[in-house]
């Protein structure tokens, strides 16, 4: 159940976040100091280093419960601090100790992948995580060389980590998957096409995202915008599911795994590249079978 809360003056990034309103599920309490998140010494000391002083509004609701494992939905409109709170969580749950791909965090552009990265290695600076964006537009071989070395995190866009996931797939042992998702932005038509035809070639190498579950999620804003061109994308989404369950029973060629496989990425290419928020619940939904670590979904209001 969602319990609404208004957030405390000078308790985030400063006036703009005052007047914000939350709908939050109950039970998940605002924390507003880093010193109190139970983040790692020397991550706390590289956020300070950057230059935060308290959290913003949806750190305060959101790393806490993604540093437990709990999967979670996360929504605030532009410049309140999503990628900040990406950052933070994702060097948290790095054992940096191992050398295996921990985190995979997916953008739907090339700009915001690289500046996810850069956060990523800028707050986690005294952690030695290592960091990688893998971005259409450069070196696949240099990628590859950067895998092989072992990086803890892997951030990127679509179409180019289906690539590498499928390359380096024994290396990685995922704790968490994050995607952060733009909505109505103006490629998205392009993008679209484009990702699902990445999501179809991953299919056939190897998919990105084996298992996919979303167990109780936490809501952090309102889900709104439910309308009837979701529906229709939802629709279509579950028709497509449907089909190629089907396809591959009737041909029989196809392992039980491979089928799963093949949902999940349909179900990621229509959920990054979405044209509203109410489909990344029932995105989630559709991949609700495939259990095996947490996934955040993010995506502004716009
Ligand atoms: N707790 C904080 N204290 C001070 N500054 C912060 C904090 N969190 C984020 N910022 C700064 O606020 C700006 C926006 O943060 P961030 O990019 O994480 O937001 P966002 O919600 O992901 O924005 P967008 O949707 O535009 O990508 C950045 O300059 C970032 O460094």
């Amino acid at each position: 159940m969602a319990a609404a809360t208004t957030s405390r003056a000078a308790q985030g990034m400063g006036a703009k976040d005052e007047k914000l309103v939350f709908e939050t599920t109950e039970g998940i309490e605002p924390i507003f100091s880093f010193d109190q998140m139970g983040l790692k010494d020397d991550l706390l000391r590289g956020t300070y280093n950057y230059g935060f002083e308290k959290s913003s509004t949806i750190q305060q609701r959101a790393v806490v419960p993604i540093i437990n494992g709990r999967d979670v939905i996360a929504q605030a409109r532009s410049g309140i601090g999503k990628t900040s709170m990406i950052a933070l969580t994702v060097c948290q749950v790095v054992d940096t100790a191992s050398r295996e791909v921990q985190a995979l965090i997916l953008s739907p552009t090339r700009k915001l992948a690289s500046q996810t990265e850069k956060v990523i290695r800028t707050i986690g600076d005294f952690t030695n995580i290592q960091a990688h964006a893998c971005i259409e537009g450069k070196s696949v071989g240099k990628d590859i060389r950067k895998l092989e070395n072992r990086v803890h995190v892997v951030s990127g866009t679509p179409g180019r980590v289906d690539l590498e996931e499928a390359k380096t797939q024994e290396n990685a042992k995922l704790q968490c998957a994050l995607q952060d998702i733009q909505l109505q932005f103006k490629e998205t038509k392009e993008l679209l096409a484009k990702e699902r035809e990445a999501a179809k070639k991953a299919a056939e190498v190897v998919p990105i995202i084996q298992e996919v579950s979303v167990v109780d999620p936490v809501m952090l804003e309102k889900l709104t915008n439910e309308n009837e061109k979701l529906k229709a994308l939802v629709s279509s989404l579950e028709k497509k599911i449907d089909e190629t369950e089907k396809k591959f029973e009737e041909t029989n060629k196809i392992s039980e795994e491979r089928i799963k496989n093949s949902l999940v990425e349909d179900c990621y290419a229509q959920h990054v590249t979405a044209e509203g928020t109410a489909l990344v619940q029932q995105v989630e939904d559709a991949v609700s079978n495939y259990v095996n670590f947490v996934v955040v979904l993010l995506h502004p209001i716009l």
